[in-house]
């Protein structure tokens, strides 16, 4: 059958992961030696860091590599049941090669996690290698295309030059030489980045197929004695699809937003310059977690709003949900990458700011923050006046919003310390709070790029309904959280009710622009894979045609009624 581009393959981890890692971390003969074969698909390699006992503590994991000097080799080995691969992409059965993450040993001392080339298989036979045992990890929720695998080595001997040595170095003797920065070695910031982009991919295909589909769908009675109307007229309907629309666009402008922050930042990293890092890992690690989040909900509104036929594999959409769905789990699970965000950057940059530092970047709302908490507040402490049109307002009400829950957060860890509890035990008791705090940060970040990128659209008619869409986007985020703002002071029970008012007119203003909108997006037939979605809205005959063509059709008595059904029957 035909290679689907969105589909899950078993070079994803090659392209993805294996020749990223070589970029970032291969020196110039490590590129020379691995690259230009793995470019020509000689070496085909995976990303072997998740073991079976460890996925998200880097630290925990136990496969050793240990220095020998005598013969200038590492020794790799899985010292424990729990410490055997598992999961890498392409693994069981496609790839030669793995960059495998393992302990360094050298000298009698643990210099932590590193990256070392591991040949698996013969490049000719490709039989595995004498002290390999790999294979396939067995059936999955979906990514049935892809062989993840697992890799149990065995005191497997590979030279001292395989040990990816851009940043770190083990000397001929076997002295360590530390990185420029211990955080280099992490890696996964590239995929983490790039997901942001397939989030919003996700988004606009689903709500392509089902906003297409509810134009075509006629069902039950608007008025009695008329005809059936397009679902797409019932108010629940668009209630359903249009925020998911509107976060497909929003997404859209993220995932660009966060590619050109990473090519950015990683070209000054090539160029010595780290100060950025942390900027790009929380916003990586934070946005990655947000936008699959809210993707992964979004995609199964789309397929339950289109019914019996939603759940169709015709449709996509389940082929969608299940391709897309370990997004929430791989490159970092989600509510680790939350935690991350927020321990590691957001909270530390609220304690910065509350000693007067002027921050940069995606948190530099937390120096105005803390600079107004300076200033006396105002007699009446309520709620700001609403605008549920101006867009700059609603900005600055999720950075408020976001500016609170750091502070309740912050103030949390301070509480707990105070009850005595330790610094670990102090997180560990506000990570709810943590968590929310990240997400509100996401939040903000996203609702404030849809807006400046309204900016530059110079179409007046594009930039009209663009502005629609990021109210609604906006609005319904405001709604979705009230709580938040209510308990924030930013939001009174009055304004609430406005603003779901504010949010049925949005509705229907875009009802007549919806289907132009999901067009918008160009996502052709081969690319959608749907009957739904058609662009030609002929679904009926294709859905019939896509039925006849089921394998069970291909006789008109299936076998199953002389083997079973026929010698049951004469046993009743
Ligand atoms: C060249 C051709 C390219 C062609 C491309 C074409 C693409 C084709 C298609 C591609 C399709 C790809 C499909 C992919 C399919 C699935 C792939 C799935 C792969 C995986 O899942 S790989 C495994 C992922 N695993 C993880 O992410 C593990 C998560 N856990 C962690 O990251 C760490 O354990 C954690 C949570 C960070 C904690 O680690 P710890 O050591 O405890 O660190 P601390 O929290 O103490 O932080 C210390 C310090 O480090 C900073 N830090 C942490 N992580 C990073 C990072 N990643 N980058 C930068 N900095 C980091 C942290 O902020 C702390 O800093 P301080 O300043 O506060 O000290
Ligand atoms: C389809 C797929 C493809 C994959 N491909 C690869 C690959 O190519 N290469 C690779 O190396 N790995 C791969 N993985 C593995 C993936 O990276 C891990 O599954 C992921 O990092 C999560 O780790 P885990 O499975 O150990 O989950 P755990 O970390 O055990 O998570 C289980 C639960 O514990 C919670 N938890 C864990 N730590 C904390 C904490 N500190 N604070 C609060 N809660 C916590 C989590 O939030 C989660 O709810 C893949 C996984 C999948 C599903």
């Amino acid at each position: 059958s035909c290679v689907h581009p969105d589909r899950p393959e078993p070079l994803d981890l090659h392209l993805g992961m294996f020749l990223p890692t070589l970029l970032n971390q291969a020196t110039p003969e490590q590129m020379e030696r691995f690259f230009t074969p793995a470019w020509n698909l000689r070496i085909i390699g995976t990303y072997a860091q998740t073991e079976m006992g460890h996925g998200t503590h880097l630290r925990g994991l136990e496969t050793t590599a240990t220095f020998d000097p005598s013969t200038q080799e590492f020794v790799l080995h899985s010292p424990t049941i729990s410490s055997i691969k598992w999961w890498p992409g392409g693994l069981g059965k496609t790839s030669n090669h793995a960059i495998v993450l393992a302990q360094l040993h050298t000298q009698g001392r643990c210099h932590g996690l590193h990256a070392f080339i591991v040949p698996i298989r013969d490049m000719d036979t490709h039989v595995p290698l004498p002290g390999v045992v790999v294979g396939d990890i067995g059936p999955k929720f979906g990514f049935s295309e892809v062989d993840n695998g697992f890799l149990k080595l065995e005191h497997v001997r590979i030279p001292l030059d395989n040990m990816l040595m851009k940043f770190a170095k083990v000397e001929p003797d076997g002295t360590y030489v530390k990185p420029p920065s211990a955080k280099l070695t992490y890696g996964m910031v590239f995929i983490r980045s790039m997901i942001v982009g397939q989030s919003a991919l996700a988004l606009a295909k689903s709500c392509t197929i089902a906003i297409r589909y509810s134009a075509v769908r006629h069902q039950s009675e608007l008025r009695p004695g008329e005809p059936e109307p397009q679902i797409l007229n019932y108010q629940t309907q668009q209630h359903k699809l249009f925020p998911v629309l509107a976060a497909a666009y929003a997404f859209t402008f993220v995932g660009q937003y966060m590619k050109d922050t990473y090519r950015r930042i990683s070209g000054d990293i090539h160029a010595g310059d780290y100060s950025q890092l942390p900027e790009l890992h929380a916003l990586s690690a934070g946005l990655k977690a947000f936008t699959t989040w809210a993707a992964n909900a979004a995609i199964e509104v789309c397929r339950m709003s289109c019914g019996g036929h939603g759940y169709s594999r015709s449709s996509a959409l389940p082929d969608i949900y299940v391709e897309f769905t370990p997004t929430c789990t791989y490159e970092g699970e989600n509510t680790v990458m939350m935690l991350q965000t927020a321990s590691r950057y957001l909270v530390k940059s609220y304690r910065q700011a509350s000693v007067g530092q002027r921050l940069q970047g995606s948190v530099s709302y937390l120096s105005e923050a803390a600079a107004q908490r300076l200033r006396p507040r105002p007699v009446s402490g309520g709620a700001a006046p609403l605008s549920t049109q101006d867009l700059l307002s609603l900005v600055h009400l999720y950075q408020r919003r976001a500016a609170s829950l750091v502070e309740l957060a912050a103030k949390s860890i301070q509480q707990e310390l105070q009850r005595g509890r330790s610094q670990e035990e102090a997180w560990n008791h506000s990570s709810i709070d943590l968590v929310r705090a990240s997400d509100a940060h996401c939040h903000f970040v996203v609702v404030k790029l849809f807006v400046d990128k309204l900016e530059q659209v110079d179409d007046a008619a594009v930039k009209a309904v663009l502005s629609t869409l990021a109210l609604l986007y906006a609005l319904k985020g405001l709604a979705d959280n009230s709580g938040d703002f209510l308990q924030a002071g930013l939001l009174t029970v009055p304004q609430a009710t406005r603003v779901s008012a504010r949010i049925k007119e949005l509705l229907e203003e875009l009802r007549p622009d919806a289907v132009a909108l999901v067009d918008a997006f160009d996502l052709n037939d081969r690319k959608l894979n749907s009957v739904l979605g058609r662009y030609d809205g002929n679904v009926y005959e294709h859905l019939y045609e896509w039925a006849r063509q089921s394998p069970l059709n291909a006789t008109e008595v299936h076998e199953s009624f002389h083997k079973y059904l026929k010698p049951l029957r004469s046993r009743l």
